[in-house]
């Protein structure tokens, strides 16, 4: 398993957000976490990413315990996560905020760039191909030279997803990707993920659009009053009684189970 998530609590004074959530991502699957406002969904996400330590449990990566660590160096094992709200650099262009993603993987000494290393060289020369490739894969390449504030609000969370490849995850977290996003932008955000999948790319998505989460996901986590209800594939988790009460009467119950 690539991740694995093992009896998580979280208290909150008297609040128990997380009472002893486990799950496990396997490499190159797309597992999604569901379920209704409050349920601790967005808590689970700042624990695995280290925004958040959690009162018990343990959180391991590549089958080292990343619990407790702070983001900068969880994010150096290859687990990259996004935001609810857009975190892009207005004023920077397009490409200058995919860079800024890309030094996630390089950081050299001062003493490098001051003598010319040819290792920082290279850096910047291969920057160029890889941004322009990570535009091409989330269809940003003709926006290039765009600042980021001119974009509209779903290519800003297209934006935001490039940063987060160009740290090179090998887990990608995404948080609420598709909120606020019409119709035709969540399926193309949709199309985005089936094809980093297709690339081998890890990825946990929070959503609350149920078109884009039975579109991509291969398994599905259902959390609820933070604990873990059920999990599945789509097809097993649309039909699960204990689901469905947590849902009832929200739209997407009708959507998925039909
Ligand atoms: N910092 C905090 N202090 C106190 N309570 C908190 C804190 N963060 C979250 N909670 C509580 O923990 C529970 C879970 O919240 P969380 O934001 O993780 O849910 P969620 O599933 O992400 O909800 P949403 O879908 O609305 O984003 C809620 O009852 C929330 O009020």
């Amino acid at each position: 398993m690539l991740l694995d998530v093992d009896n998580i609590f979280m208290n909150f004074g008297g609040i128990a957000a997380l009472k002893g959530i486990s799950f496990s991502v396997p490499e190159g699957q797309v597992v999604s976490v569901i379920g209704p406002n409050g349920a601790g969904k967005t808590t689970l996400f700042n624990i695995v990413t280290g925004f958040q330590k959690p009162t018990a449990g343990q959180v391991r990566f590549a089958g080292s315990v990343v619990t407790g660590l702070l983001p900068h160096r969880i994010a150096k094992h290859g687990l990259i996560r996004t935001f609810q709200k857009t975190e892009v650099f207005p004023a920077l262009t397009v490409m200058e905020c995919v860079r800024i993603g890309l030094l996630n993987n390089f950081q050299p000494s001062l003493f490098s760039v001051l003598t010319g290393k040819a290792e920082v060289a290279a850096f910047v020369k291969n920057s160029v191909l890889e941004v322009a490739d990570i535009l091409e894969m989330v269809g940003l390449h003709s926006k290039s030279e765009y600042l980021a504030q001119e974009l509209s609000y779903g290519e800003q969370r297209l934006l935001e997803i490039a940063v987060g490849l160009a740290a090179r995850p090998r887990l990608l977290l995404l948080d609420e990707p598709s909120s606020g996003l019409n119709a035709e932008e969540s399926s193309r955000f949709s199309t985005l993920v089936r094809r980093l999948q297709k690339q081998k790319i890890t990825i946990v998505l929070v959503e609350h659009n149920m078109n884009v989460v039975m579109g991509v996901s291969d398994q599905i986590v259902v959390v609820h009053h933070g604990e873990k209800i059920a999990e599945g594939t789509p097809e097993a988790v649309s039909q699960n009684r204990d689901v469905i009460k947590a849902y009832l009467g929200r739209e997407w119950v009708t959507d998925a189970v039909g």
